[in-house]
């Protein structure tokens, strides 16, 4: 038996991890070969493979981004793409099954093609953890850690200037990062895609802390739009699949902020730096679990199905659980946030 594994969409903490999980579950307790498919889809409609061998997973649960590279390649795009032309270059290959790495995208597509007979099984990946069916994605807790160191730093020269410092993180449709990383820093208002709120409301919060001698914090999400706003703010065209590249609202409210409440107001928008680097002990380890489990999955001929957490279980679920929602952040979990705000 030989399995392909590709890594797809935006990379994440933790990719490698899974893909040594896999490879070492593979050859200790199935004796299966794997190959890496290069860049996402494009390395399977390319017919593009790396081999896995043991020796090239060694030691790299531990480094950030993917070995395997990654691309948003449609897999359902040009000459060779489409289920037939993939099924028959993954025969000519001698490539059984594949594990597909990526978000709620990557999934989609995977399904598409499982639907249309092809073996696949899905491992759940994003820093955001928006995808629904499954507690938590790897990625997302190596992104909050870095969020909210970089953001405990901005506390300090904020502390020091008696400015208000607004934090822009990563998060198109939902403020999951921000919610934690806005928690664990103490910011005084965490504005999130899931719940507009006026400038005026912000401004108070701004005041608010201020006026208890506070320098203030303001934590937001990419994604979010205040009740004026009727689309997340977008100034840097369109990325690959063609949706709005995001990224900005900082720097918009900032000069809001300052013009409402007087208090000098900078923005940082922590971009990519969420995105990369060692991912944390957590990740690891939840990784490499998915890892191990995907393949298990693929020896019980479980297509059409991702592993997830459930709890501190590892359960195979459909595909179709995981994409008919996001899962955004409820409102119960946002009320107990606001109570810290201001
Ligand atoms: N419904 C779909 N059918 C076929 N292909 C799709 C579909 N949705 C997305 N894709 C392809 O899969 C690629 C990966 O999806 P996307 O760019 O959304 O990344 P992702 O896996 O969701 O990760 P993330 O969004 O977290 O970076 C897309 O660029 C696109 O080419
Ligand atoms: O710059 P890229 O790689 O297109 O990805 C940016 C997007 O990826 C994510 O980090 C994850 O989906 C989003 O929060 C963000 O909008
Ligand atoms: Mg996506």
């Amino acid at each position: 038996m030989k399995i392909g594994i590709l890594t797809s969409g935006g990379d994440c903490p933790g990719l490698n991890a899974v893909i040594r999980g896999a490879v070492l579950n593979g050859i200790k307790t199935h004796n299966v070969e794997f190959v890496g498919f290069l860049d996402g889809w494009r390395g399977v409609v390319d017919g593009d493979v790396i081999d896995l061998p043991r020796t090239r997973v060694r030691g790299i649960s531990k480094q950030g981004g993917t070995i395997l590279g990654t691309s948003r390649t449609n897999p359902f795009e040009g000459p060779n793409g489409g289920p037939e032309n993939i099924r028959k270059t993954l025969e000519r290959l001698g490539i059984d099954a594949v594990i597909a790495i990526g978000g709620e995208g990557t999934l989609a597509a995977a399904q598409r093609l499982t639907d249309a007979g092809l073996k696949i099984v899905g491992v759940p990946k994003t820093v955001d953890n928006d995808l629904d069916a499954t507690d938590f994605t790897f990625g997302f807790d190596t992104a909050v850690q870095i969020a909210t160191e970089a953001i405990d730093r901005l506390r300090t020269t904020g502390e020091s200037h008696h400015r208000c410092m607004v934090a822009e993180v990563m998060g198109r449709h939902v403020g999951w990062i921000a919610l934690h990383s806005g928690m664990a820093s103490g910011a005084h208002a965490i504005l999130i895609p899931e719940k507009p709120v006026s400038l005026d409301q912000i401004a108070q919060w701004v005041t608010e802390a201020r006026d208890r001698g506070r320098a203030p914090l303001v934590v937001v999400a990419e994604g979010f739009v205040t009740t004026d706003m009727e689309a997340p703010h977008s100034e840097r065209g369109l990325d690959s699949f063609g949706r709005p590249r995001l990224g900005g609202i900082g720097e918009l409210l900032a000069p809001e902020i300052e013009a409402r409440t007087g208090i000098e107001t900078r923005a940082t928008v922590l971009g990519h730096i969420q995105r990369g680097g060692v991912p944390t002990a957590f990740d690891r380890v939840l990784a490499t679990r998915l890892g191990m489990a995907a393949v298990d999955s693929v020896m019980d001929g479980l297509w059409g199905t991702m592993v997830s957490l459930h709890g501190t279980d590892i359960v195979r679920v459909g595909f179709e659980k995981a994409l008919d929602n996001l899962k955004t952040v409820p409102e119960h979990r946002y009320d107990e946030a606001a109570i810290l705000f201001g």
